[in-house]
C-alpha cells in the first residue's frame, strides 16, 4: 500500500508503527513494582499486549516499547519485545520512559526517528498508533479500525465508548479531603464519550503537536492528558471509532480481577469456575557478620546502601535480606538454594558473571530462574533481626527496591533480639524470609 508523498505527489511507501507506553509506576493498582509487570493471569500485563499484537491482521513495521527506567522492569519487558519480535519479524525497539506519561510519549516518538532514521518512512504516509499497556486486552479490531480511519485520511482517531453512568459536575472549590461535593450541574451525557487507546495519528501530525505543547506553560501542557487532546488544542479535527469494554484501563485491582475474570471465560481450556491453584511456600535464612572496625566496609541491606555504617562481612555485599528472599524464593519452587544457583562458598564461583553481584541483582537472577521454571511469584516476606541500621524510615524505599528486583511483592519488616545473641550485642544480622508461588 502506498500514499502520496508530503509535497511530491509520488507515492511513497506507506508504514506503521505503535508506540506502546508501558513505563508508569501502577501506584494505584499498589502492588509494588511497575503496571506492565505485574501478573494478569500468570503472566506480566504487557505480555497480554503482545498476544493481541499477534493476532493482528494488519501488522506494524515497527513497534516501540516505552518502559521502566529500572534495570530489573527494564529488562525484564524488553525481553518480552524481544521475543514478540523473534516470534513475528516485527522489529521492537525499548527506551526509557519519562516522568509522565506524555513524558513517556514523548520518548516513544524521539525513539521511533531514531529507529527509521535510515529508512524512507516518511512522516506524512506513516500512521502512528499510540497504546496504554494498562488497557492490554484492548481487541485487535479496535486496532484495526483505527489504522484504517487513519490510512483511508483522518489525521487523529481515538477509540471510545458510550458513556453509561449519569454524569455530575460538582464545583472546582471543595476542600481537599472534603467527605461530600457540591453538586453544579448534570451533564447530558448523549453527546459524551469516554476515550480509549489506541489512538492514531499521521506521524507528521505527532511530530507538529509535540512541537506545538513545548511552547505551553507546564499546567497547560499536563493538562493534555492524551495526544488528541493536544490535536484538538491545534484545532485539528479527531474522529472516534467505536472502542471496546475490554480495552478498559487496568488502573485498581478491581479492574485487574475483571481483566482475569474475562481472561477465564474467554479461554476455552479454561474451566468457567476459578479454578483452585494450591500456593507453594518456601523460607531462607541468612546470617551475616559485621565487618571488624578496623576493615571499612560499606553497609548495603534489604537492596539499600545505608551510609555511615560499618557493613557486612561475606563474598558479595553481604546483603543478608536480600539473600535469604533468594533461598525462599528457590526453596518455594523446590530447585535447591543459593549455593545451588550462585556458587556454594564464594557468590560467583558458580556463575562467575555474578561475582561482584548486588543482593538485589541476585534476587532479581533468583526470580528469573524459579520463573523459568514454570512458576509464578505471590508474594514474599522478610524479617531481620539486628540492633541496626534504623530501619523504619527507609522501609517503603527498601519495599520498593526489592519489589521491583522480584517483579512480585515483598515486605520487609525488622526486629532487634532485646539484647540476646549475636544479633543483639551488635555483632551481625540475621534475616528470615519466606515466599509463596504457584505452579503455572
Ligand atoms: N510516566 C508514565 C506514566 C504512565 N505511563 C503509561 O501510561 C499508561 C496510562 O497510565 P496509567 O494507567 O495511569 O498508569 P500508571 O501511571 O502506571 O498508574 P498510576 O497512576 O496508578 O501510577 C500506562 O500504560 C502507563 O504505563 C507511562 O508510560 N509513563
Ligand atoms: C490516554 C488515556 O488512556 C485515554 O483515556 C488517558 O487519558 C490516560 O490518562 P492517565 O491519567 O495518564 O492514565
Amino acid at each position: 500500500m502506498s500514499r502520496p508523498g508530503a509535497g511530491t505527489g509520488s507515492p511513497v511507501p506507506a508504514r506503521r508503527a505503535l508506540i506502546v507506553v508501558a513505563a508508569g509506576s501502577g501506584e494505584r493498582l499498589g502492588r509494588g513494582m511497575p503496571k506492565a509487570r505485574v501478573h494478569l493471569a500468570g503472566r506480566p500485563i504487557l505480555a497480554h499486549v503482545f498476544d493481541r499484537l499477534g493476532e493482528l491482521t494488519v501488522p506494524f513495521d515497527a513497534v516501540i516499547l516505552v518502559l521502566p527506567r529500572d534495570d530489573a522492569s527494564f529488562a525484564e519487558l524488553d525481553a518480552l519485545g524481544r521475543g514478540f519480535s523473534a516470534d513475528t519479524g516485527v522489529p521492537v525497539h525499548s527506551t526509557p520512559g519519562g516522568d509522565s506519561r506524555s513524558g513517556s510519549v514523548r520518548a516513544g516518538l524521539d525513539e521511533l526517528e531514531r529507529a527509521v532514521a535510515h529508512a524512507d518512512w516518511s512522516p506524512a504516509a506513516t500512521t502512528v498508533l499510540i497504546h496504554d499497556a494498562a488497557r492490554a486486552l484492548t481487541p485487535q479490531e479496535v486496532y484495526a479500525q483505527v489504522i484504517s480511519a487513519v490510512e483511508s485520511g483522518a489525521p487523529a482517531v481515538v477509540p471510545a465508548r458510550p458513556v453509561t453512568d449519569t454524569i455530575k459536575r460538582v464545583h472546582p472549590d471543595a476542600p481537599q479531603h472534603a467527605q461530600t461535593e457540591r453538586v453544579v450541574e448534570t451533564v447530558p451525557r448523549a453527546a459524551l464519550r469516554a476515550v480509549q487507546t489506541p489512538q492514531g495519528f499521521t506521524w507528521e501530525l505527532l511530530q507538529r503537536a509535540f512541537e506545538h505543547t513545548r511552547g505551553m506553560a507546564e499546567d497547560d501542557a499536563e493538562a493534555l492528558t492524551d495526544e488528541a487532546m493536544i490535536a484538538e488544542d491545534m484545532g485539528v479535527e479527531v474522529s472516534i471509532v467505536a472502542g471496546s469494554d475490554l480495552a478498559v484501563k487496568i488502573t485498581t485491582p478491581s479492574d485487574l480481577i475483571s481483566a482475569e475474570a474475562h481472561l477465564a471465560h474467554a479461554s476455552p481450556e479454561q474451566p468457567s469456575m476459578p479454578q483452585v491453584v494450591l500456593p507453594r511456600v518456601g523460607i531462607g535464612h541468612d546470617v551475616h557478620a559485621f565487618a571488624p572496625a578496623e576493615e571499612p566496609r560499606e553497609l548495603w541491606l534489604a537492596g539499600l546502601f545505608w551510609p555511615d555504617l560499618q557493613g557486612l562481612t561475606g563474598h558479595s555485599d553481604g546483603d543478608a535480606v536480600a539473600h535469604a528472599c533468594c533461598d525462599a524464593l528457590f526453596s518455594a519452587a523446590g530447585v535447591g538454594d543459593l549455593g545451588v544457583h550462585f556458587g556454594a562458598d564464594t557468590i560467583g564461583t558458580a556463575r562467575p558473571e555474578l561475582r561482584g553481584a548486588s543482593g538485589a541483582q541476585l534476587l532479581a537472577e533468583a526470580a528469573r530462574i524459579v520463573r523459568a521454571e514454570g512458576f509464578g511469584i505471590g508474594s514474599l516476606a522478610v524479617q531481620f533481626i539486628g540492633r541496626r541500621p534504623k530501619f523504619g524510615p527507609r522501609r517503603a524505599e527498601a519495599e520498593k527496591v526489592l519489589s521491583g528486583a522480584v517483579g512480585a511483592p515483598v515486605a520487609i519488616s525488622a526486629t532487634t533480639s532485646d539484647g540476646l545473641g549475636f544479633t543483639g550485642r551488635g555483632e551481625g544480622i540475621l534475616a528470615t524470609a519466606t515466599a509463596v508461588v504457584y505452579q503455572l
